[in-house]
């Protein structure tokens, strides 16, 4: 089973906008075997928020928004968009649904020959509106994702995140209520995928629009999305909002996938030392988390008044998530019967989450200074 947390924050619906009910699908290959690139899902993206689908290379991001827009069909399982079931619907239909839904994507798919304008009028001129009503409404586009300026260029003549910024006034052209986003700042700076980040959580913010997004970085997740749902091997193995997963992740690949986000790594040197088994004299590692209004307690110095265990700060962060204050610290403990066990009851009875992470030889540990 999944661990699946429900969503608390009042400003996103309880009805989901897109949803997924027992969705499986396998591919054939070439070489007459099967792959199963997803597996059981269930999955719903309330309306107005922000659903993060993350993974591994192969995890079945890319098979799952497929499926949102009917380009792949599921072998069994039902996909819901607003009222129309993707899964039932023949071409002619899955045409008009897709209407109602937006895609950008990681290498910006702009037609070279045609300007920044051009580009984002031509949903529109398929759709066939009128001339006065698609200039209107392309403006109102280069005002809202900043390009008035690039109004002319062609593709060739805009930076990244520019034509991500066209991409992204293109695919609101006809007026979605949905936009799937496939690695959308995957090929950008870190600094333009802030940009563009901040850009999609505005349209969010202020257009209601329903985002789902697949990515395969954490860093995405925790700037734009209310909730995440973890992919592995085609199945999803956790989900739920941001600020949980974030601070009590429960899936292995989970904790692997933020522990470069979260300050979770041990410096290089100390991690390199770290060993399972607890010889004689090596001192215990301790991850101690933080959420919320406990992010900035002084913990280690309660710790030692309250049961004379000294600690010895390796490396600590306090961050926000999701809007929260999140605080982790790695703490090594001094060798000794039952120091590991008292200290985790301690901090278990003050609503800290401690994880063992293993133990250093005696003289690193007591080469540590606090940092
Ligand atoms: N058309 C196809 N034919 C056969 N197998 C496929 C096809 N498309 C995807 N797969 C397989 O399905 C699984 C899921 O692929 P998918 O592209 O959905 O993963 P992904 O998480 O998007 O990966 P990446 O991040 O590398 O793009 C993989 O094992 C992949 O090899």
């Amino acid at each position: 089973m999944p661990f699946d947390r429900p969503n608390t924050d009042p400003r996103i619906a309880s009805q989901p906008l897109i949803s997924f009910e027992g969705v499986s699908k396998t591919y054939a290959t070439r070489q007459r075997t099967s792959v199963s690139a997803l597996a059981d899902i269930d999955l719903a993206v309330p309306a107005g928020s922000v659903l993060g689908v993350i993974g591994r290379s192969g995890a079945g991001k890319s098979t799952l928004i497929r499926l949102v827009n009917g380009l792949e069909r599921p072998d069994v399982g039902r996909i819901r968009v607003g009222d129309a079931e993707i899964s039932a619907l023949d071409e002619r239909a899955l045409r008009r649904v897709r209407r109602g839904v937006g895609m950008i994507f990681q290498h910006f798919n702009l037609l070279s020959s045609r300007s920044a304008f051009g580009n984002i009028a031509l949903p529109l001129e398929i759709e066939g509106r009128g001339k006065a009503e698609i200039r209107a409404r392309v403006e109102e586009l280069l005002a809202l994702t900043g390009l008035e300026d690039q109004r002319d260029r062609y593709p060739s003549e805009l930076s990244g995140g520019q034509k991500q910024r066209v991409g992204i006034a293109r695919a609101l052209a006809t007026g979605p209520s949905v936009l799937l986003s496939d690695e959308a700042t995957s090929a950008l700076d870190p600094e333009t995928t802030r940009a563009i980040l901040a850009l999609l959580r505005r349209i969010n913010r202020e257009l209601g629009l329903t985002i789902l997004l697949i990515t395969h970085e954490m860093s995405v997740i925790r700037a734009i999305a209310d909730r995440v749902a973890v992919l592995e091997n085609g199945r999803i193995v956790e989900q739920g909002d941001v600020f949980e997963v974030f601070t009590r992740p429960q899936a292995e690949v989970t904790r692997t996938l933020l522990a470069g986000e979260m300050g979770l790594t041990l410096p290089a040197a100390l991690a390199a030392q770290l060993g399972r088994e607890p010889v004689s004299g090596a001192a215990a590692v301790l991850r101690i988390a933080f959420r919320g209004p406990h992010a900035n307690d002084p913990i280690v110095a309660r710790l030692a008044r309250e049961t004379g265990i000294e600690a010895n700060i390796l490396s600590g962060t306090v961050d926000e998530i999701a809007g929260q204050p999140f605080g982790s610290l790695a703490v090594s403990l001094p060798a000794g019967p039952d120091v590991v066990v008292r200290a985790r009851a301690f901090l278990d009875a003050h609503g800290l989450v401690s994880d063992l992470l293993g133990y250093l030889p005696a003289r690193s540990a007591e080469d540590r200074h606090v940092a």
